[in-house]
C-alpha cells in the first residue's frame, strides 16, 4: 500500500466528521448563512497567505530542483487564489467582522509555519497534504450531493476542477517518494505531522460555523 493510502486510512475517521459538519451539510445545499460563509472566506484569505508563505520554506528544503518548482508553484497559485478571493467576496464583508485570525485558523496556520521552518522537509510535506487532498475530496463529495442552483458554485467548482485533481496527484506523488527515503521514525513523524494538520482541517470548518470569538 502507497504511504498516502495508509493516512487516508488512518485519518478516515476525520474524513467522515468533516462530511457530516453542518458546515459542509449547508454548503452543499446551500443553506450556509451568508455571515457564516464570509466569516469562512475572510479567515481563509488569511489562511492561504500563511499557507502560502509554508508552501515556499517547505521549497526551499527541498533536494531537487523539480521539487523545489513544484513547492514554489502552489506557493505561487495560493496568493494568485488569496488575490482572486480579495477581488470577489472581500469588499462585500462587513470591515468590522475582518479582524484577523480566529484562534482556530491562527493555531493551524503558526502549526504549518513552526513544522515548515523547524522540522525536516518529509515532516513539513505531510503536515502539507490534508490540505490539498481533503480539500479535493471534500470538494468532489459536495459536487456529488449538492442542491441545484446553489449560492456557493464558485467555491465549489474550485476544489472539483481538473486543474486541481492535478494539483493533488502531484504533491501525493510528492510525499510518497519522501516516504519511500525515509526511515521508520522518520514516517512516523510525518503521520503525526499529517493528523495533526487534518484535525486542524476540521477545526477551520467548526469555528467558521461557529463564528469563532477570541474570549478576551
Ligand atoms: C483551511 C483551508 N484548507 C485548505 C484549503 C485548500 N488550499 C489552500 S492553498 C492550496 C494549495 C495551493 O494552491 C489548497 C489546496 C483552503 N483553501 N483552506
Amino acid at each position: 500500500m502507497k504511504f498516502t493510502e495508509s493516512l487516508w486510512q488512518e485519518n478516515a475517521d476525520i474524513y467522515e466528521k468533516i462530511l457530516k459538519h453542518p458546515f459542509i451539510l449547508e454548503l452543499a445545499s446551500g443553506s450556509l448563512s451568508i455571515d457564516r460563509f464570509s466569516f469562512y472566506i475572510y479567515q481563509d484569505s488569511l489562511y492561504l497567505n500563511e499557507f502560502a508563505t509554508a508552501l515556499a520554506v517547505t521549497g526551499t528544503k527541498a533536494p531537487v530542483s523539480k521539487d523545489k518548482l513544484t513547492f514554489l508553484s502552489f506557493a505561487q497559485n495560493a496568493l494568485l487564489v488569496e488575490g482572486l478571493l480579495h477581488e470577489n467576496y472581500m469588499d462585500s464583508l462587513p470591515k468590522q467582522d475582518q479582524k484577523g485570525a480566529s484562534p482556530s485558523a491562527l493555531a493551524y496556520t503558526q502549526y504549518l509555519l513552526a513544522t515548515s521552518s523547524l522540522k525536516p522537509y518529509a515532516v513539513s510535506a505531510a503536515a502539507l497534504l490534508p490540505c490539498f487532498w481533503i480539500y479535493k475530496r471534500v470538494g468532489d463529495h459536495i459536487l456529488a450531493h449538492q442542491a441545484a442552483n446553489n449560492p456557493y458554485q464558485n467555491w465549489i467548482n474550485t476544489y472539483a476542477g481538473e486543474e486541481f485533481a492535478q494539483s493533488v496527484s502531484q504533491m501525493l506523488a510528492l510525499v510518497d517518494g519522501i516516504a519511500a527515503q525515509s526511515t521508520v521514525a522518520e514516517r512516523d513523524s510525518m503521520r503525526q505531522a499529517y493528523r495533526k494538520a487534518t484535525q486542524y482541517e476540521y477545526m477551520f470548518w467548526d469555528s467558521a460555523y461557529h463564528l469563532e470569538k477570541w474570549p478576551v
